[in-house]
């Protein structure tokens, strides 16, 4: 019919432009593609490792070295401690699919593309640097994400996200992840504490322990104690004390060669034989930690039996109070003729680098129960808090206890918590260092004897003209907790200038509703960090070591 002519004529231009748009992105992930594979190319896989995994894999080796010319894929995992999956899912900014191993874990990606036999490609957009490595663009843009200053995802290779899983943490337990740094795992296990019971997070390494002790206070977790400790001073404090213990280990990374082909020299320098003795000794501890009745898993990203399954039958073998939980996992093997019941996954076989992970647990009898492990702890905990937690460390004499916090705190948090939090610490006690004050969970056992980066939550400091709320405080509370807040949209542009670090306005009508003092600043009501409001102006608080570039 003439009159349809024009119609007609606009659809044709309207699929032509569909398809020019489609084939310019075709192109673009060809051209990624083409990029990941001549990294892969330029990264010879060390004869040891290939010639381990040809055995290992034995028919399907090809379709392993097939996946190393696959772009690794990137995950997010919602930080359930601030925000429940179901809700996160309605307001979140990427596309994602479910990582079938976690109930809260995402791959996440900008351009996904359905192949033919059900797997997907993820075209990120990868540009090589001067000195070869590559960097992922897309990571940038899910780490510069309001939600993600907010805390409210961590960004976590998806088959790293396992080991947490498995664990199974509950609210109101002791948790202990012995090898924690950058803290991946311990954030997971510290969002499923939910607030109650403790996590001590450690790492032998005092540098490493610094980043894990940011990512714990971006992510909200107050009830924790950051340590580093070799694994063997710990066993010493906390014998068969902990509910769940995580050993991620220390191991040969063979599940990162393909994302980090820099992890080759390193391979080469300490490669499974280095790093089985090692595991072996951190595992032991771990197993004198565990209470009766408790559950631990050991996990690495490597895929060398001689750290992993050995690991295992070693412990077993030393430890007939320990039982191996036979797992299973969408996509996960195991070598049953070695050891059945352990998980790996593979990147040919999943989306994901690689890990393995062995859930075992402890069997109740014939050692101390429960009762005697609570008074001996509550004793020693009575002798500490009398000695103070160091030289400088002094306790409150009272726990807190209810409503505003007990007596013995400081005036600056008294004034401080009255005025402007409708939180409360019942049962938390106060332990002043110089001018910081922290509040330390009831579970939480301190012991003067261990290396503390953190003693439980970090509130802030008693100056003289009054108090100062820390970052981590302002990460631990929800927007309902506190008496004085504003809320700016993620995508109202005073979000990114207020995490710049910029002096920010208020709207006449919001100027109206905030008292002036202290506000917190949140964004879609989850907390970023403190400003002043004095007018209508915000003050700039926010963590100057935590702004956005
Ligand atoms: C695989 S990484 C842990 C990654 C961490 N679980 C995460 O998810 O972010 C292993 C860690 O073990 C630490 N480590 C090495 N030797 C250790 C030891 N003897 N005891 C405790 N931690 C150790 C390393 O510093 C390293 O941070």
């Amino acid at each position: 019919m003439p009159g349809t002519q024009p119609e007609n004529k606009k659809c044709r231009r309207q699929n032509s432009r569909r398809m020019a748009e489609k084939e310019k992105q075709q192109r673009e992930n060809d051209r990624d593609m083409e990029i990941q594979r001549e990294q892969n190319r330029k990264t010879e896989l060390p004869e040891n490792f290939r010639e381990n995994m040809k055995r290992l894999l034995k028919e399907a080796y090809p379709e392993y070295l097939e996946s190393l010319s696959q772009t690794p894929v990137q995950g997010i995992r919602v930080n359930t401690g601030k925000i429940s999956t179901e809700h996160f899912l309605e307001i979140c900014p990427f596309p994602v699919m479910p990582v079938p191993w976690t109930r809260n874990g995402f791959y996440v990606s900008m351009h996904t593309t359905e192949t033919s036999d059900g797997r997907f490609l993820d075209a990120m957009h990868t540009t090589e640097t001067s000195n070869g490595r590559f960097l992922v663009t897309k990571d940038a843009q899910v780490t510069r994400h309001p939600y993600y200053y907010a805390g409210l995802y961590y960004v976590q290779e998806p088959s790293a996200m396992l080991p947490a899983a498995l664990l199974e943490a509950e609210p109101g337990e002791r948790i202990l992840d012995l090898c924690a740094a950058p803290g991946g795992k311990a954030t997971e296990l510290g969002s499923r504490l939910a607030g109650e019971g403790v996590l001590v997070a450690n790492d032998i390494s005092a540098s490493r322990a610094k980043a894990l002790l940011k990512n714990l206070e971006q992510h909200g977790v107050g009830n924790v104690l950051v340590c580093s400790e070799a694994p063997q001073k710990l066993q010493k404090i906390y014998p068969a004390y902990f509910d769940r213990i995580l050993v991620d280990a220390p191991c040969s990374g063979e599940g990162m060669l393909r994302r980090e082909p820099s992890m080759k020299k390193a391979y080469e320098a300490h490669g499974p034989a280095y790093y089985a003795p090692l595991q072996r000794e951190i595992v032991e501890a771990a197993a004198a930690m565990l209470r009766p009745g408790g559950r631990m898993v050991y996990s690495t990203c490597t895929f060398s039996e001689q750290e992993n399954e050995e690991t295992v039958l070693a412990l077993l073998a030393d430890h007939p109070e320990l039982r191996l939980v036979k797992t299973e996992v969408p996509g996960g093997e195991d070598i049953p003729e070695m050891l059945a019941g352990c998980v790996r996954l593979y990147p040919h076989r999943v989306k994901g680098e690689g890990h393995f992970a062995a859930v075992l647990e402890k069997l109740s009898g014939n050692t101390p129960d429960n009762a005697d492990r609570e008074e001996a702890f509550n004793s020693m905990r009575a002798i500490h808090e009398r000695k103070g937690a160091g030289n400088t460390a002094v306790f409150s004499k009272e726990k807190t206890s209810g409503g505003t916090p007990g007596l013995k705190a400081p005036a600056q948090w008294q004034e401080f918590s009255g005025r402007y939090l409708k939180k409360e610490f019942a049962g938390w006690r106060f332990l002043s260092i110089k001018e910081r004050l922290y509040a330390l969970p009831p579970q939480a056992d301190v012991d003067r004897r261990l290396r503390y980066l953190r003693t439980g939550l970090f509130l802030g400091e008693c100056r003289q003209h009054g108090f100062e709320p820390s970052q981590a405080l302002a990460m631990y509370l929800k927007q309902r907790e506190v008496k004085n807040s504003i809320s700016f949209a993620a995508e109202d542009t005073r979000t990114v200038r207020y995490l710049k670090g910029e002096t920010v306005s208020l709207t006449a009508e919001e100027a109206a509703e905030a008292d002036s003092g202290w506000i917190l600043v949140c964004t879609d009501g989850f907390p970023l960090g403190w400003a002043k409001h004095s007018g209508g102006t915000l003050k700039n608080k926010y963590y100057a070591g935590w702004r956005m570039n």
